[in-house]
């Protein structure tokens, strides 16, 4: 019989594998991946600021410019950034030694990370390691300036590196809803971007039934100026295989798998527990047919992983020059209704209710990998994790037709400790002799205010055309004066009041019949 011997050198051994987060938002990308259990890989941090280098979970960090910008950042000059990585060019190449896989993980726009990368990416390659570089692009809002030093540094890191994943910050900002902070977009961005770290170092470390080699990754992603389309999802239970793949395309750098349509090498990535089948494999590879073009060249890669129990995973990897990748997306932005037009049509086709069904996909995705973070091994998180009902269906079992009553709507201020909301004594008084019996009027000033309130709160719950009615109708209204102000307690004319003449009730030499502040003024 003739043995099969699995070639062992296509996946590259732990400890020549090394992860480096360069200036403040790749430190932060590197804490997140520590945080989400990235195990195997070297970590090493490298910036200008100490205090960020200091708090920095890395176990090896180097601080560059030390004689130059004294600890402190590059404050947004790539110069800067640049001068201060050539000052330690020695140390950050014995870092590099002998490793064979380095990541580079950086946010493009600042100073330290967008003057630096091209150096770092540089030593690196020369010291013969396959250099994967995860660079963000700034928002937006940040500005042109910072844009064009971005730009600039792609250009460099393009030519540089092995390959290069860019993540445009506006569309991780796509995962949170708009009004949640800058900290939230920022840290959705971390997510995805340590998601696909992990996602990337398991393909190239773990040996796999079929393997994915460095040779595949390369195959993947090169082509000149290009953007990295990348995907990775993981679902268990009933249909895993398709929801693996649902999840896989909803990245954000697919748009919904779209983006494949034009790619012309795929490399998929499937990996599973010990349950994983071969008839799963084909109905994920089936069903991902349908979104890249017949002629493109698929590379692909499975492996058992007993760590993933039920789990089953897909990484998707291609590129799209960018000329392609912007016809897209325009093409897309002219195609998509707006958020507006989207729930119009949706409110004519399915009622009201569809109103109430549209639910950002980012909300459900940060809230179900902060779920996951506490409750499953590293293996097994992803940001693309669904359960198995349809998403729907999760809306209307999570959120019930629940109408708060007024009451509820006044417990819910009083607990949000707005001062406006809190009684005063007069009325805690006058509503322990009996509410309903006290006519109350609203305080003027503060009511007006305390009104709309409550009036926005009745209108989340029923919509906007009932939500003054019924504000009008509340029966207690909540910071009030009672209209006849309560006078002084009448005490039956004399100072024992009805205990005149009655055996007094004597403690400690204290006629305990008299009221307390009468006995007060006595003595
Ligand atoms: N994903 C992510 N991006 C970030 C974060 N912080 C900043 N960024 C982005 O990264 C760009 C560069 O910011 P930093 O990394 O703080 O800057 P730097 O490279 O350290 O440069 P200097 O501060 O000038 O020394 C910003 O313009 C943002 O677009 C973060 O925590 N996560």
């Amino acid at each position: 019989m003739i043995s099969y011997q699995r070639d062992p050198q296509q996946t590259i051994p732990e400890s020549s594998v090394k992860i480096v987060g360069l200036g403040g938002a790749g430190a932060n990308m590197l804490d997140r991946a520590a945080l989400d259990g990235l195990s195997g890989a070297e970590m090493l941090c490298i910036n200008t600021d100490m205090r960020t280098l200091g708090s920095s979970v890395a176990s090896e960090k180097i601080q560059i410019g030390r004689n130059l910008t004294m600890g402190l950042g590059a404050g947004g000059d790539p110069e800067l950034g640049l001068k201060a990585a050539q000052e330690c060019e020695q140390e950050i190449r014995d870092a590099f030694r002998d490793r064979k896989m380095i990541f580079l993980c950086v946010g493009l726009g600042g100073g330290t990370g967008s003057g630096a990368a091209p150096l770092i990416c540089r030593l690196a390659r020369e010291e013969g390691a396959f250099v994967v570089v995860f660079a963000t692009v700034p928002f937006g809002f940040e500005g042109s300036r910072r844009r064009n030093q971005a730009d600039t540094t792609l250009n460099e890191l393009a030519v540089l590196a092995n390959a290069l994943v860019t993540f445009d910050n506006d569309r991780m900002g796509e995962l949170v809803v708009a009004k949640k902070g800058i900290h939230e977009a920022f840290a959705a961005a971390d997510r995805m971007i340590s998601e696909s770290v992990q996602a990337v170092t398991r393909l190239v470390m773990r040996p796999g039934l079929v393997n994915v080699g460095l040779d595949d990754l390369m195959a993947a992603l090169r082509t000149n100026r290009s953007r990295c389309l990348f995907g990775s999802g993981l679902a268990k239970g009933e249909d895993r295989p398709q929801r693996a793949l649902e999840n896989t395309l909803a990245s954000p750098l697919l748009d919904q798998g779209s983006l494949l349509k034009d790619a012309t090498t795929v490399l998929v990535h499937i990996c599973g527990g010990e349950s994983l089948t071969l008839y799963e494999v084909e109905l994920l590879m089936q069903g991902l047919s349908k979104h890249v073009p017949e002629s493109a060249h698929i590379l692909f890669g499975a492996a058992v992983d007993p760590a993933m129990k039920d789990g089953l995973s897909m990484t998707l990897i291609s590129a799209l020059p960018e000329n392609k990748l912007i016809a897209s997306t325009e093409q897309q932005e002219a195609e998509a209704p707006v958020m507006g037009e989207a729930i119009e049509q949706a409110v004519e086709e399915d009622g009201p209710e569809a109103e109430d069904m549209l639910v950002p996909m980012g909300e459900e995705l940060v809230v179900e990998e902060a779920e996951l973070a506490e409750s499953e091994s590293a293996e097994e998180e992803s940001l693309f994790i669904v359960d198995s009902e349809p998403a729907h269906e999760q809306v209307a079992e999570e959120e019930p037709e629940q109408v708060e009553t007024d009451e509820e709507v006044l417990e819910d201020l009083l607990e949000s400790g707005d001062p406006a909301a809190e009684l005063d004594s007069t009325d805690e008084e006058a509503m322990d002799q009996g509410a309903d019996e006290v006519d109350l009027i609203a305080d003027e000033a503060l009511d007006d205010s305390l009104l709309e309130e409550v009036v926005e709160e009745i209108d989340e719950d029923h919509g906007s055309d009932e939500a003054e009615e019924e504000a009008s109708s509340l029966t207690m209204p909540v910071r009030t004066h009672a209209k006849n102000p309560q006078g002084e307690l009448e005490l039956d004319g004399g100072p024992k009041g009805k205990f005149e003449g009655e055996i007094p009730n004597v403690l400690d030499g204290e006629d305990l019949d008299i009221p307390p502040f009468l006995r007060k003024k006595r003595r």
